[in-house]
Formats: structure tokens, C-alpha cells, sequence
């Protein structure tokens, strides 16, 4: 295939002085008839019809055109979503050590016993670290790239890595965990994004959910290394060391990878655009090709400002102005919260000293199923995500985890187990009762439905933002994440302490409750959808019924043929459909 970089810049030049693209030319000031399906006052209508003037994004007939003539993903998109995926692993294992090498750790640390406090010090440092490096990687990544950013982050998992094995005092260890902090909010945003950047709109949903597999399974690959190493003397230092070979492995192969077409379009670059795209949609004609990067290219142009600088602080001003974008922010930050501050990581991290309290020997062991149940749902969630549709797997999942919170709560309550002092835990029962029992199933039932649901939909983030905020807008959710991580690890024992389980796992339903309410109101139905129609879905409102409708439709085209007969669903035709 030649690229004819000529006509490029052809498409430049012509395109830096072209108006946005309008998408639905059908809606102008004589359709407010018809926009009354979507927005629910006047006034919201008008926004709505602005913005749908004004929305723009790369993903018209041309991906989906192209994404037909992909029924399988190509080999580079495999070997990219695998490696990238990677950074999914570290996320999961270095978050998953931690439950057994609090319990393993012992007098290793100062020699004496960790305090609450300090556990709660060394597990939140994590967070932190991520939580400071997942608010500038989305403009990292604009800026020098993904592939490189993602390496940096093996550096800094490397040198965490290293500190924490050699830590003989707590602070070596907090600030060892900080740095590999910085790796995982990296990669923890990243790798997502790179995904989805890569990834044909037709496999894009279960593609990102490979990432969270690859979080989940690092999870469990540390807890089930974990509980190997509990009677081995310093057996938590070989834990900790084992997570240095995936970052390697990560950064010597990213040497060899291509960085997404997307960012290489950012940089001029149209060239290495175009063999990626030949790379990654198998199939599609030389015409085909260029007109994507054409559509990118316009896109990338419709950014204004003339450095990168200079055009974040231009999309940080659209993603709060334009009704849309913030919109989308409000989703995107609600459900990366909701997946943090209903509670779930306080089992992942410390879910070996509860059951430690409960009154189970091999507590760590016992985590395992705590893990494994995570990891299986996830793989639920990878084959249901498209079909079923993100809203109503959380609408069915969230309320599995409320009645199971409930269920925990009143079990700790009869169980009559309290939490005081630092070290202090009384049980009122001797080994493990009926209600340790309960507690436990009401945990597998609880991370079950965490893990097909809100596990995995909010990393869907990116397909929220149009190209121009996405960066920014990913950047905001995914600190959100870590605030609520953050938040969660650095109180839970506390909690416990403080308001009895009984107490925090009610608090977590009533969290829970409040959150499924947020879905229902906020969170429309975008599985199958084309970036541009989640714009148009946000335009006015959160149209939840619109969405549902357009979601609906957009299934029952299933080949090109198929697509280029029927295609596209209008506002109009919504409306008439209902
Ligand atoms: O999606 C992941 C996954 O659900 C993990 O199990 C959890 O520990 C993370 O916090 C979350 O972001």
C-alpha cells in the first residue's frame, strides 16, 4: 500500500479552515418537534441542538464501513491489547500482594508489629502514588506518547519493586509502594486508552475488558502466590519480587510496537498512521485507509490551539463548557467513583485480615476465593459487556451488591465481632460460626456481582469523550478512581474500628443504593454505538430512552450490506421507531 503524503496535506490545509463537521443535518431550528424525544425542557433543547451542530468525532460510516471487513481482530491488535494489557497485570498483582504481605509481613519492619494505621499507610501509598500520576498522564500520553509513557511506567514499577524487597524499615516500604504507584495510575490509564485506540469500534467494549481481566487475573495470581509463600520465611519479599518480570517483559517488547494511529496523527506523523491502520484493519481498502486518516486528521485540527499546552488547557475549557462533554465527565467520574466508594478494594486489600478475624487458620488461602471470584466474573463480564449492554448489567448487578452488603452487615452484627484497639480484635464466637460462614458467601455473591458489572464498566471511559477531550477526560475519571481508592484504603480499618463491620458494610449499601439511583438517572445505553452517537445520546441531556432505542437499532445491523441498506438511525427515525 503507498501513501501519498501530498494529498495529506492537502486534507490539511483544507480542513484547518473547514467549520465542524455537522453530523445530523437533519436537526436545525425547524426540529425542535423532534428533539423533544431527546431533551427535557426548551432550553435543553437548544443546548442540545447547538452541540449536536457542533459535536465531531472520527467514528462515522468510514470505521464502521471498515470495521465490517474485520470479523476477527488482526494479529497486531491482539499482540498490542496483550502487551498493553501488561500494565492491567502490575495494576491487579501490585494492589493484590498487599492483603497477604500485611498478614505475612510481621515484625519484618521495624521489628515490631504494624499498627492499623500503618497497614492502612502502606496499602493507601499506592493509591496516592497513582493518584498523582493518572491526573497528567492523559497529557503525557498527547504529548510524548503512549508507548512511551507506558515504558516509563515499568521504570517506575521496577524501582518501587526493588525498594519494597529491600525494605527493612516502614517508611522504605511506604515510599517503595508510592513510586510503584506512579507506575500503576500510568498504566491504569493508559493502557485502556492505548486499547481502545487500536481497537475496531466492533471489539472495542470486550477488548477494554481483556485489560480489567489481565487487572482482576494479577490479582489473583498475587494472592494465590501469596498464600504459597505464607509459612516461608520472608516469603512477602519473593511475592513482591516476582511483579519484576512483567514490567520487564512489557518495556523490552514495547521496543518492537507501534504507538497508536491516533497519537501518530497528533504528531504529523500520517505515514505511521496509515501502516498501522493497514495493520489493524485487516482487509479494508487503500481508500478506505486514507479516508480514516483523513477523518482523524480533521478531527485532530478541529483541537484548537497551536501547541499541546495550549490545546489542553482549550480542552479542559470544553470539557466544562460544552453541555455534552461535561455530561460524559459527570458519567465517567460518577461511575469510576461508584466502582471505588461501594467498597470493593476494601476486601481486595485487606480481605486476609478479616477473614483472619473471622476466625479462619489460612485466612490468606480463603482470600483466594474473594480473588478468584472477581476473576471469574470478569470473564462473565467479557461475553455478556456488548450483548446485554453496560446500563442494564449494572442496573441488574448493582442491587446484587446491596442485598449482599446487607447480608454481611447483619451477619458481623449477630457474629458480634469488634474491632479495637490496634492489634485488639475480639470475637465473641470461637472459630468459625454460621455467621462466618454468611459473611463469606455474602462476600463471593457481593464481588460477583461487582466484578460483571462496575468492575469492569467504567473503564469503557473513553468511549464517553469525543477525541478532542478525551485525553483530559480520562484523566479526570481515573483520578477519581484513586481519590476513591485512596479514600477507601486509608479508612477501612478504621471504619471497622470506629462503626463496627457491621456498620461499614451498611454504610457501603446505603452507597450502593444511592449509586444505583445515579445509574438509572445518568447513565444511558451506549453498548454498539459509534462515538459520535454517544455525543449525540449526551446533547441535551442524558436521554436515556433515546439511547436505548438507538442501541436497540444499531444491533439489528449485523454486515455491510445490511449496514449500507438501512444505516443510519436519525433523531428522526428514533422517534418514529418509538
Ligand atoms: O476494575 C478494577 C478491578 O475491579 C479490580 O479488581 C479492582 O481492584 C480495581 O480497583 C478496579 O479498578
Amino acid at each position: 500500500m503507498s501513501f501519498d503524503l501530498n494529498k495529506f496535506d492537502e486534507i490539511r490545509t483544507i480542513t484547518a479552515d473547514v467549520q465542524p463537521i455537522i453530523i445530523n443535518t437533519s436537526v436545525d431550528n425547524s426540529n425542535d418537534e423532534n428533539l423533544n424525544g431527546f431533551g427535557s425542557n426548551s432550553n435543553s433543547r437548544s443546548e442540545g441542538r447547538d452541540t449536536i451542530l457542533r459535536t465531531i468525532d472520527e467514528e462515522d460510516n468510514t470505521s464502521i464501513l471498515m470495521t465490517f471487513h474485520n470479523t476477527n481482530p488482526s494479529p497486531l491488535i491482539i499482540i498490542l491489547t496483550i502487551i498493553s494489557s501488561i500494565s492491567g497485570f502490575m495494576f491487579g498483582y501490585d494492589t493484590g500482594y498487599i492483603s497477604s504481605a500485611l498478614v505475612a509481613i510481621g515484625k519484618d519492619l521495624d521489628n515490631k508489629i504494624l499498627t492499623y494505621g500503618e497497614k492502612e499507610m502502606i496499602t493507601a501509598a499506592t493509591s496516592l502514588g497513582a493518584l498523582c500520576t493518572a491526573l497528567l498522564a492523559g497529557l503525557l500520553a498527547d504529548s510524548f506518547g503512549r508507548k512511551p509513557i507506558i515504558m516509563v511506567s515499568n521504570v517506575m514499577f521496577l524501582i518501587g519493586a526493588c525498594l519494597q524487597c529491600a525494605a527493612h524499615t516502614f517508611w522504605t516500604m511506604v515510599i517503595g509502594r508510592f513510586i510503584m504507584g506512579f507506575g500503576i495510575g500510568i498504566g491504569s490509564l493508559v493502557s485502556p486508552l492505548f486499547i481502545s485506540e487500536i481497537s475496531p469500534s466492533r471489539f472495542r467494549g470486550r477488548l477494554t475488558v481483556i485489560n480489567c481481566l489481565c487487572i482482576t487475573g494479577g490479582q489473583l495470581v498475587a494472592y494465590g502466590c501469596g498464600a504459597g509463600l505464607t509459612h516461608i520465611e520472608q516469603g512477602w519479599r519473593i511475592l513482591i519480587g516476582l511483579g519484576l518480570i512483567p514490567p520487564t517483559i512489557q518495556f523490552v517488547v514495547f521496543f518492537w510496537l507501534p504507538d497508536t494511529p491516533r497519537f501518530y496523527i497528533m504528531k504529523g506523523q500520517l505515514d505511521k498512521a496509515c501502516k498501522v491502520l493497514s495493520k489493524t484493519y485487516r482487509g479494508s481498502t487503500d481508500d478506505l485507509i486514507h479516508e480514516k486518516v483523513e477523518e482523524l486528521s480533521r478531527l485532530n485540527n478541529s483541537i484548537p490551539g497551536s501547541n499541546i499546552w495550549m490545546k489542553t488547557i482549550n480542552s479542559i475549557k470544553e470539557i466544562h463548557t460544552i453541555p455534552s462533554n461535561f455530561r460524559a465527565l459527570i458519567i465517567a467520574c460518577g461511575l469510576q467513583g461508584i466502582q471505588q466508594f461501594t467498597g470493593f478494594n476494601s476486601l481486595m486489600y485487606f480481605s486476609s485480615t478479616i477473614f483472619e478475624t473471622v476466625g479462619f487458620q489460612n485466612s490468606t488461602a480463603v482470600s483466594i476465593i474473594i480473588a478468584g471470584t472477581n476473576f471469574i466474573f470478569t470473564i462473565v463480564a467479557f461475553f455478556v459487556i456488548d450483548k446485554l449492554g453496560r446500563r442494564l448489567i449494572l442496573l441488574i448487578a448493582i442491587p446484587g451488591m446491596i442485598i449482599s452488603l446487607i447480608l454481611c452487615s447483619i451477619a458481623f452484627h449477630f457474629m458480634g465481632i469488634k474491632f479495637q484497639g490496634d492489634e485488639t480484635i475480639v470475637v465473641n464466637n470461637d472459630g468459625i460460626s454460621g455467621w462466618g460462614i454468611l459473611i463469606i458467601l455474602g462476600m463471593i455473591f457481593y464481588v460477583a456481582s461487582y466484578a460483571i458489572g462496575i468492575g469492569n464498566v467504567p473503564w469503557q471511559q473513553s468511549e464517553l469523550f469525543p477525541q478532542n477531550v478525551r485525553g483530559i477526560g480520562t484523566s479526570f475519571s481515573t483520578t477519581t478512581n484513586w481519590i476513591g481508592s485512596l479514600v477507601i484504603s486509608s479508612t477501612f480499618l478504621t471504619m471497622l474500628e470506629n462503626i463496627t463491620p457491621s456498620g461499614t458494610f451498611g454504610l457501603f449499601a446505603i452507597l450502593s443504593f444511592i449509586s444505583l439511583i445515579f445509574v438509572w438517572i445518568c447513565y444511558p445505553e451506549l453498548s454498539g454505538l459509534e462515538l459520535e452517537e454517544t455525543q449525540q445520546i449526551l446533547t441535551g441531556g442524558f436521554n436515556i430512552k433515546a439511547s436505548q432505542i438507538l442501541a436497540k437499532r444499531r444491533k439489528q445491523f449485523q454486515s455491510v450490506d445490511d449496514f449500507e441498506n438501512n444505516f443510519k438511525p436519525t433523531v428522526e427515525n428514533i422517534i418514529e421507531y418509538d
